[in-house]
């Protein structure tokens, strides 16, 4: 029987909404791109690389074949941002028979700075009916059922609302949103501010740091989100401040984790070895800091990640720096 929905990308985020849509009742096929990882979840009955110890429930199986995946209705692209045209591309020839499109991807094309749904609409045509679902989400914790908040959105109303149908459950609520570009953008600056907010920690600053800096790189947020086009109200929403808050907060954030191993004096190279899994907001600090600089947007928290991860400016002088401009009212625009 063809399944009901196909998940692309089978790491700790596809693994996580693939259990909790088959956990809602639906057939799941999730795809991942090594055919002896598939054959390894498939015997398991688990992920056991990227969420070890959470069995999949009925309704959920893990392929190999992409042909396979792609005979569902909805398709979720759930990779990193730097394999998403990649993914995209391999699917393309099914465009005009493919359903809806939802992506939980976080962050830009590497190089191009482009917006997932530009991607998309590059690779795709304007015909396929797109969706983003964003929020502060842990893998892990939604694939252990613990409550969890987030949202879709898309252009078409009713494209989010069906989305959101799907991944609404017990233990998910799902919001709607016309805003893609806001969503995108939120979930992709988010990611620089963890590795600011962890570095800051790892550096042995206290509570008072961190709030400051999630405070103003909410405001760094705003400005560039509104220059691109996305609404301010949905910074201050789930896919802003809230998924700003968890991941510069709660070490099981990746971002973060690389922050605070920076701030601890390790090499960036160092530390993504340990924490082997994509971390998406290095990438993205210099596709914020060229299109910050093309766009005329003030953002100095972002511009200081961007210096310790390619200027090899230490995160002392980032501090010095930050605390050493010019003394200004304060405003949120
Ligand atoms: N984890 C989380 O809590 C959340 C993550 N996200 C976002 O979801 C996206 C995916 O992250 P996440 O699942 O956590 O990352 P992980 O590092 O856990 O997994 C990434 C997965 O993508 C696979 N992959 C890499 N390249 C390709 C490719 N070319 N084709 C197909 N698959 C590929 C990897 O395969 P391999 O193992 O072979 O490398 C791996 O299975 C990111 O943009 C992230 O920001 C969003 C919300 C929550
Ligand atoms: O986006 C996330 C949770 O909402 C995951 O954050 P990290 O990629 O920093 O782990």
């Amino acid at each position: 029987m063809n399944p009901d929905i196909a998940v692309l990308g089978a790491g700790s985020w596809g693994t996580a909404l693939a259990i909790l849509l088959a956990r809602n009742g639906h057939r799941v096929r999730l795809w991942g791109h090594e055919p002896a990882a598939m054959q390894a979840m498939a015997s398991a009955g688990e992920n056991p690389d990227y969420l070890p110890g959470i069995a999949f429930p009925p309704g959920l199986e893990a392929v190999a074949d992409l042909e396979a995946a792609l005979a569902a209705e909805d398709l979720l692209i759930v990779v990193p941002s730097h394999a998403f045209r990649e993914v995209l591309q391999q699917i393309r020839d099914r465009a005009r028979t493919l359903g809806r499109i939802l992506w939980g991807t976080k962050g830009l094309e590497m190089a191009s700075g482009k917006l997932l749904h530009q991607v998309a609409a590059e690779v795709l045509g304007e015909q396929v009916a797109c969706a983003v679902v964003s929020g502060p989400t842990f893998a892990r914790e939604v694939a252990r059922g613990l409550p969890t908040a987030a949202t879709v959105a898309a252009p078409d109303p009713a494209v989010a609302g069906h989305f959101a149908a799907l991944l609404r459950g017990e233990t998910f609520r799902a919001y709607t949103s016309d805003d893609s570009i806001g969503l995108e953008l939120g979930g992709a600056i988010k990611n620089v501010l963890a590795i600011a907010a962890g570095i800051s920690d790892g550096l042995g600053f206290g509570a008072n740091s961190r709030a400051a800096l999630i405070t103003r790189g909410l405001v760094e947020m705003m400005r560039l989100g509104e220059a691109l086009g996305g609404q301010r109200e949905t910074f201050m929403g789930l896919s802003g401040i809230g998924d700003l808050v968890l991941t510069c907060t709660d070490d099981q954030s990746r971002n973060r984790r690389l922050g605070l191993a920076l701030g601890a004096g390790r090499s960036r190279a160092e530390a993504e070895a340990e924490i082997r899994q994509v971390v998406e907001g290095a990438d993205t600090a210099r596709e914020i800091h060229n299109i910050g600089r093309a766009h005329a947007v003030e953002m100095p928290i972002c511009e200081q990640v961007y210096k310790v991860l390619y200027e090899g400016h230490s995160p002392q002088a980032a501090v010095h720096d930050l605390l050493a401009r010019e003394p200004k009212p304060e405003t949120l625009g």
